[in-house]
């Protein structure tokens, strides 16, 4: 099932997050009450499609990885591995590193899950999507990434990646979630941000050694899908 509904006619040319956050718009609260049920519509939708998934885990990375990257191999590998392990793999549902593990899921018969956003330069849903919704709003939309999977496999990606992972890695820290395995694959990417963590952010104190261990880093699929299996079978 794909939806694609994200769109509201008569608001052309601005998103829904746009016109709930963005400045000029905050103190609109006549339109705010309103925007509350369509909100509460987006978790029934995310809540009703979702809720007969069974086990998934989560593949993050970046948008712009381009099909000729090895990363974008490994993308497929990784969606393949965690596929063959029984999991649906459940992705942002657009381009680069989100479509290279949704195609692995789905050619190797998984579920394969894409829960897109609806942003100013479209884009639409990866045509690997079996299952795919659209969201309006980015916060609805990061509720079903850790509500439905459990756990993350991030791949090379920028700002809305970080978004991700740190989210998660926030959630595992005040225990809001437990037994969630957090895997970023890419020893050559990631390392410096672990490097970073350690030296700058521990040493600081501002986390703690536990924080720091939350992460595996690697740069082997078979390594990532055995933390997801492991954590599963626990
Ligand atoms: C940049 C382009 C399209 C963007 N389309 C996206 N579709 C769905 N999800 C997205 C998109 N862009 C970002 N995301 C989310 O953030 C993560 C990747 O962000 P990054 O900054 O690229 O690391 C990703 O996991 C999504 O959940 C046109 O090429």
């Amino acid at each position: 099932m794909a939806t694609q509904d994200s769109h509201d006619p008569g608001h052309q040319g601005s998103t829904a997050d746009q016109r709930l956050l963005d400045r000029g718009t905050r103190l609109d609260t006549h339109h705010d009450y309103w925007r509350v049920l369509r909100i509460q519509a987006e978790f029934v939708e995310g809540f009703g499609s979702l809720a007969d998934l069974g086990p998934a885990i989560a593949v993050f990375g970046s948008a712009r990885t381009k099909p000729d990257s090895p990363y974008f191999q490994r993308g497929v590998e990784v969606g393949r591995g965690l596929a063959e392990a029984g999991f649906s793999v459940i992705t942002g549902g657009g381009p680069g590193a989100m479509e290279a593990a949704n195609r692995g899921a789905q050619e190797a018969g998984g579920t394969s899950v894409g829960l897109g956003i609806e942003l100013p330069f479209e884009a639409g849903l990866n045509p690997y999507v079996d299952l795919g919704i659209n969201f309006r709003y980015f916060f609805a939309r990061k509720t079903m990434f850790v509500k439905y999977s459990q756990g993350f496999v991030v791949l090379p990606g920028g700002l809305g990646t970080f978004d991700e992972l740190f989210e998660a890695l926030t959630l595992v820290q005040t225990q809001k979630v437990t037994s969630f395995p957090v895997v970023l694959l890419g020893s050559d990417y990631w390392q410096g941000l672990l490097d970073w963590l350690r030296d700058t952010v521990l040493a600081a104190g501002n986390i703690a050694p536990a924080d720091l261990a939350m992460l595996t880093v690697t740069d082997s699929v078979d390594e990532a899908v055995a933390a997801m299996v492991e954590a599963r079978d626990a």
